[in-house]
């Protein structure tokens, strides 16, 4: 099988190249990245005007399997994935039961390989239960294929245990991800703490409960020898810990989502609960630091958290439901629409930031475009203005705080290991 895209512009940090050629995938692999590719395919995709881009790679995902299936599963997880232009997840471990064991991670495995039309890499959960008390079977599941270890959706409050399980991550040379919250001190919040929660007697989450946790699992790991990996940051306090700590430890890395580089705590009312997120959305000081920082290579991953929840839930009050945003469908037009259209990021730093520094992070042989690689592709036009509609979404959750919004920047093509997956912006399998 060959398949051969013409005219497209080939994105490819590694190599430095923005450059139109053409691309030619034989089964999985990538053949040939050059000019005027001539010869007999199979099949032809006219990318003219569209980016060609490695596989775009999210290491922040919830798929909600086991446990939460009315939420997400596994396959429609994946099948949002692919309409987002996403090759290869990470998938939190808040599962019910967590995975902290082998089994789980085998389960989801097996699922993946049966029902998901992307790669699915599971994240180990950092203690037994997310329960902080003590440390799940790390070495079990590094062993079954963990891509790394977090307790997202909570912070490993007590530090000897986050300290444990940084010498346990170090000796198995699995990166931490890190979800910064002190819960003292978030306790109960809902949205940011500043004049919006005031205004709408809301309770509010400072931006130290999350500051706080950054730098104390910043100094716990610049002792070992140890990828520490800052979650979904958000406030202006963080960005500089993390500009003055990089200066000592290069190895530390942070991502940021689209939601907290687009909104502030002004979208918030309380009759929208599509606004509520953990981190909350925050100032217009904040996003102003986010993107010095995307910009300057402070932040070096964007991840969706893709955070679905049944509508039952999200039409409870503000204060009872839960945070969370879906996050895989709208991530490429919010950072082309936010960032690149904007001018605060090049198309190449773009897909540095969400396929390059993810699979370097995770110490995969992906996000790069050349000759033998696997055939992770995708194809997006820039161009394309529309608006958001959550009715569109392959994702069960629809608790999306942009529908409605206009948006530029469409993924026409997801190509897995050569496989096309999405044509023309469609899935090309039927929903399970
Ligand atoms: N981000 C969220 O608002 N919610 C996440 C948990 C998390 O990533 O912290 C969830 O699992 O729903
Ligand atoms: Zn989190």
């Amino acid at each position: 099988m060959k398949l051969l895209i013409k005219n497209g512009r080939i994105i490819d940090p590694i190599s430095n190249t923005d450059e139109v050629k053409d691309l030619m995938i034989e089964d999985d692999k990538i053949v040939a990245v050059k000019k005027n590719i001539e010869e007999k395919v199979d099949k032809i995709i006219d990318a003219k005007n569209c980016w060609v881009v490695p596989g775009l790679i999210d290491i922040h995902v919830h798929l909600r399997e086991p446990g939460f299936e009315d939420k997400e599963t596994i396959s429609s997880g994946s099948q949002s994935a692919a309409k987002g232009g996403f090759t290869t997840i990470c998938c939190m471990p808040n599962t019910n039961p967590v995975i902290d064991n082998k089994d789980v991670v085998k389960y989801i495995q097996e699922k993946a390989n049966k029902e998901a039309l992307v790669n699915i890499l599971p994240i180990g959960a950092i203690t037994k239960g997310q329960e902080g008390r003590e440390l799940a079977a790390i070495e079990e599941m590094m062993e079954a294929g963990i891509c790394g270890i977090s307790e997202d959706g909570k912070a490993v409050m007590k530090a000897t245990l986050m300290e444990e399980a940084l010498e346990v991550a170090s000796k198995l040379k699995l990166p931490v991800f890190s979800h910064c919250e002190d819960h003292d001190l978030s306790n109960d919040g809902v949205m940011n703490e500043g004049d919006r929660c005031r205004e709408l007697g809301l309770k509010g989450i400072s931006p130290d409960a999350e500051e706080i946790i950054a730098a104390r699992d910043i100094f716990l790991a610049q002792k070992l020898d140890v990828k520490l990996h800052l979650c979904h940051i958000s406030t202006q306090g963080t960005v500089e810990i993390l500009r003055q700590s990089k200066k000592r430890d290069k190895r530390i890395t942070a991502e940021v989502c689209p939601h907290h580089f687009t909104l502030t705590e002004e979208a918030v009312t309380p009759n929208n609960t599509n606004t509520k997120m953990n981190p909350p959305l925050r100032t217009y000081k904040d996003i102003e630091a986010i993107k010095e920082a995307l910009r300057d290579g402070t932040i070096d991953i964007i991840a969706t958290d893709h955070a679905p929840h049944h509508e039952r839930e999200k039409n409870l009050s503000y204060v009872e439901a839960p945070f969370g945003i879906v996050g895989l469908e709208t991530a490429v037009p919010l950072v082309i629409t936010e960032l690149v259209d904007k001018g605060i990021l090049t198309p190449i730093q773009m897909i540095e930031k969400m396929s390059t520094k993810p699979a370097a992070l995770l110490g995969l042989d992906k996000g790069e475009l050349k000759i033998g690689k696997i055939a992770d592709v995708t194809i997006i036009n820039p161009y394309e203005v529309y608006d958001i509609d959550i009715n569109k979404f392959a994702s069960k959750g629809k608790n999306s705080p942009f529908h409605g919004k206009t948006v530029k920047g469409k993924v026409n093509y997801t190509i897995v290991a050569g496989k096309l997956i999405v044509e023309n912006g469609e899935l090309l399998v039927d929903k399970q």
